[in-house]
């Protein structure tokens, strides 16, 4: 060591000169910092910029620090060490020569003005700023993520769905725990509707732009993969822009540093893609056996099924969520995660959170005790959400946080969460009348003009296999603009490429399917047939899916049928509803609008 010490910066910058030359790949935060600190001129700079080609730019900045001196070399060394991810090739080398920073050198300051460094800051930027705000709420209120969001129960399972134990937290979400196919790099995390798969991946992004992580991942990369369901058959993109079209692009990056970055190093990079349930259909049909490399454009489905394989950017960490149910070859699988909702224990941490108030938060726990029936639908964290919205409601209107009905369903579950959002628009100012003493049927008549608007919306979306409405549809159902406030709908921007807000989709995929259900038993006038048909359509045997992989795909890269309610989950709910509001009627609990319906139906 002490011989090391005293070797000068200037000599090893000289004995070392060629594996400098071919491994430093960027100069322009070297040149950047040489110049502010002063080691070079504005002109030395412009000589090294006017040189063609990156390795002799590279002898170029070798000899004029070379010229400048002994302090000028050791800066120079000083930077690759500071801006480690810029010059990783460079880090063996370091350790290897064991290079240690003097003390008068540390005291210089370094910028990491690197393309890389500064694509991964303002990825973890932008991410952060996405992330920290739960998006299922009504625009009126926004929730910060960190105030609601809970752990659930993560249960890991090999692939012969042998359990393999909890995981304590998302932290260990990327871990080696659970483990079962080392060769594959997609980690599967399935559940139920609602069971809060969206927000496990959303308090995994927002941690890994907190950097609290614990993993050495630089770029993240997040999808729904309902995305890949709006582009056209023929439609074909280039990696790059699936990158960074749909994420954000990197600033002043003239030599494409960033991509090729990702392409030479796809350990350091994780891709979340959401909703694997909503595309299933269409990778069936996409048979083609294609691997694409990087510089190729491809069908955006294409891209995925490789990502997803290994074959494209092989060797990043992918995290994919999908509905239970939804088959994919468990060769591809790293690791499988099943969310299974709330524990007795996560329950009350949850309720703490929304009850700030010890007095109403013991109130609505005696609630829970003593109805397992409900304790047991607020085990899902959607449907909890749903009921503690409910119980507010109520409190704000009645006083109380007794539910009105013992046995409660989730048809019960969705008509509170309506009146919730119904009683919104109330014409009373608010401070006049605090708690208002209307019936949730009246709520119901008030509100019928916009409900029946949101049900015929959330009808038609499912007939055409739509989830997202544009202004127009909105607008050619009687839906005004106040209406979109009440918080049934939600605006979706996230991979809108045009930044306009103009989209909308229902709070969540459920709600659309109730108040489908719902438009069919307001509306007398239709036939009885277009009732009974999600009966039969649910009955009907659900075809089985190919898995994303090469080998499976095989003929045409056509994709046809985007039809994002043909996994049928989406007519099994509104089959449901259907039932639930039937029920409804036949007990005689809800208003008269819809007992002409079930007239129909039993005629
Ligand atoms: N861990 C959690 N902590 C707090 N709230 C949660 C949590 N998970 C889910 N929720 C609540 O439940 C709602 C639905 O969750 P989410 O959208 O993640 O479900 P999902 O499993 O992705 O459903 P789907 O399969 O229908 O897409 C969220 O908007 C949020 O209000």
């Amino acid at each position: 060591n002490h011989v090391v010490e005293e070797v000068s910066s200037l000599h090893i910058l000289r004995y070392h000169r060629e594996l400098l030359v071919s491994r430093v790949k960027s100069i322009q935060c070297i040149l950047d910092n040489l110049l502010a600190s002063g080691f070079l001129c504005v002109e030395d700079v412009e000589i090294v910029e006017h040189t063609t080609t990156k390795t002799n730019q590279v002898r170029k900045i070798l000899e004029l620090v070379q010229c400048k001196g002994e302090e000028a070399c050791e800066y120079f060394i000083y930077i690759l060490y500071k801006v480690c991810d810029a010059y990783i090739d460079l880090q063996p080398w370091l350790k290897e020569i064991n290079y240690k920073p003097k003390d008068s050198v540390q005291a210089m300051k370094v910028v990491n003005t690197d393309p890389i460094s500064r694509y991964c800051e303002k990825l973890r930027h932008e991410i952060g700023r996405d992330t920290c705000f739960i998006m299922s709420y009504g625009q009126r209120e926004e929730t910060m993520l960190e105030d609601l969001y809970t752990d659930t129960q993560m249960e890991l399972f090999d692939d012969r769905n042998e359990s393999l134990g909890f995981l304590e937290s998302p932290v260990e979400l990327l871990g080696e725990q659970g483990v079962f196919n080392p060769h594959a790099e997609t980690i599967y995390v399935t559940g139920d509707a609602g069971m809060g798969k969206s927000i496990l991946l959303q308090k995994l992004q927002n941690l890994w732009s907190k950097r609290e992580l614990q993993t050495d991942i630089m770029f993240l990369f997040k999808f729904r993969c309902r995305m890949f369901s709006t582009f056209r058959d023929t439609d074909e993109i280039s990696l790059r822009d699936l990158l960074f079209k749909y994420n954000c692009y990197p600033d002043q990056d003239p030599d494409n540093e960033v991509f090729n970055y990702i392409v030479r190093f796809p350990e350091k990079a994780l891709f979340t893609f959401d909703g694997f349930d909503e595309i299933q259909e269409e990778l069936t049909l996409m048979n083609v056996p294609e691997v694409v490399s990087p510089e190729e454009r491809a069908h955006p489905l294409l891209l995925l099924i490789n990502i997803l394989c290994g074959k494209l950017l092989n060797g990043s960490q992918k995290v994919l969520t999908a509905r239970t149910g939804t088959p994919v070859q468990s060769r591809v699988i790293r690791k499988k995660v099943v969310l299974r909702g709330f524990s007795p224990v996560h329950l009350k941490t949850y309720a703490h959170l929304h009850f700030k108030e010890q007095e109403h938060h013991n109130l609505v726990l005696v609630q829970l005790d003593a109805s397992p029936h409900l304790s047991g639908l607020c085990s899902t964290p959607l449907f909890c959400w749903i009921v503690f919205k409910s119980f507010k409601h109520l409190y704000t209107m009645h006083d109380t946080f007794e539910l009105p009905e013992t046995c409660v369903t989730l048809t019960d579950i969705f008509l509170l969460l309506s009146e919730v959002f119904l009683s919104r628009l109330s014409l009373h100012p608010p401070g006049i009348l605090k708690r208002s003493t209307r019936c949730s049927s009246e709520t119901f008549k008030a509100g019928l003009k916009s409900f029946a608007a949101f049900a015929k919306l959330a009808f038609q979306g499912m007939e055409r296999g739509h989830l997202i409405f544009n202004q127009e549809e909105i607008t050619s159902c009687g839906l005004m603009e106040e209406d979109l406030l009440i918080g049934f709908l939600r605006p979706v921007s996230q991979y809108d490429a045009c930044g306009s807000p103009a989209t909308f989709e229902f709070l969540h995929k459920t709600l659309q399917s109730f108040l489908a259900a719902f438009y069919l038993v307001l509306d007398d006038q239709g036939p009885v047939s277009s009732l009974l048909k999600f009966f039969t359509e649910c009955s009907r045997t659900r075809q089985t899916f190919c898995l994303p992989c090469a080998s499976c795909i095989s003929g045409s890269s056509a994709v046809r049928g985007k039809d994002p309610f043909k996994s049928k989950e989406h007519l099994q709910f509104a089959n449901l509803f259907l039932c639930g509001l039937f029920w409804f009627c036949v007990c005689g609990n809800f208003c008269t609008f819809i007992q002409k319906s079930i007239c129909k139906v039993r005629h």
